[in-house]
């Protein structure tokens, strides 16, 4: 006979998508922060999932409205603006033992103009065009912050190949020893303080991902995102886990042979789907167990 009890597991409730632009307002000189941000509550809330009884539901309604207010002293960073508004609700309701906050943010860049950034005129930035992301967690009094960026867009046109690898009956690919290699990274890393200058961090991460993209000759996806990984390790000892997904985006040489032409790696196409879905973790060899702040983040492997 099975157990008919049912008993209310792990729940959290918030707003999601709050899509918050702060101007702030320098003079005439105006900047503006642009994060979409999710809002959930972790605490002492089963009378309302068993009895329907609200006195501990701090309403969703509430939580949005938290979000935008927040935002009139500035954002900052997203790492920062999230802990306050966590810890706002662990200090302020007594039921409440932690949560989970989230934000995308997205770069607006001064629209040129005479050669000058344009002091309230702005186009969508991220050079790569990726999009930032953050994620405070609370679990009582210990604090988690997890830094990311999606799809940041990278490709290179040589230094790449792909030989070596198991031939059976099904195997069609053949080896190659240049082709182009295209990505887009999505990827997030665990720090282990709160004491950071999280802007800062993020465009070191951003920039050393970039830098050893380019720097070697990758002889898989799977070899350059661990480089890519190790090298933020070793130059930042704030963070102690990185975490990546990674689409092979493959480039095909187009076969020329029946028009009487060649193709020297020139004319490619540009697979959409499928493509190949490269994960990994790089960490600490030291570092603990960490699958507890990980769990309920947007993740992958
Ligand atoms: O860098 C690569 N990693 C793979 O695992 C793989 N598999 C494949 O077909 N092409 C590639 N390329």
């Amino acid at each position: 006979m099975s157990n008919t009890n049912i008993v209310l597991g792990d729940n959290q409730f918030g707003k999601a998508e709050n899509h918050l632009v702060k101007v702030t307002k320098n003079g005439d000189r105006h900047t503006i922060e642009d994060l979409t941000v999710i809002s959930q509550l972790h605490g002492d809330f089963a009378s309302a999932y068993y009895d329907g009884n609200n006195e501990h539901v701090v309403p969703t309604d509430t939580q949005k409205n938290t979000v935008f207010a927040f935002a009139k002293d500035g954002v900052g960073s997203p790492e920062d603006f999230l802990l306050r508004l966590g810890q706002h609700y662990v200090d302020d309701f007594e039921w409440v033992t932690g949560g989970r906050w989230a934000a995308r943010q997205v770069e607006w860049d001064r629209i040129p103009v005479n050669g000058e950034g344009h002091d309230h005129s702005f186009y969508r930035g991220g050079s790569g065009g990726e999009t930032r992301t953050a994620v405070v967690k609370i679990d009582g009094d210990q604090q988690y912050v997890i830094a990311g960026l999606e799809d940041l867009s990278v490709l290179k046109t040589t230094q790449s190949g792909f030989v070596g690898f198991p031939v059976d009956q099904y195997t069609t690919l053949q080896e190659t020893t240049d082709r182009i290699l295209a990505t887009s990274v999505t990827g997030r890393w665990l720090y282990n303080t709160t004491d950071v200058d999280f802007n800062a961090s993020y465009a070191s991460v951003k920039k050393i991902l970039l830098e050893v993209f380019t720097n070697h000759y990758s002889r898989a996806l799977q070899e350059t995102q661990y480089l890519m990984g190790k090298a933020v390790l070793e130059a930042h000892p704030e963070i102690d886990e990185i975490k990546f997904s990674m689409p092979n985006l493959h480039h095909f040489v187009v076969d020329f042979t029946p028009y009487g032409m060649e193709n020297d790696n020139e004319v490619f196409w540009a697979a959409h789907s499928p493509y190949g879905q490269i994960e990994g973790t790089l960490r600490r060899e030291s570092l603990g167990d960490t699958d507890k702040i990980w769990k309920g983040v947007p993740a992958f492997v």
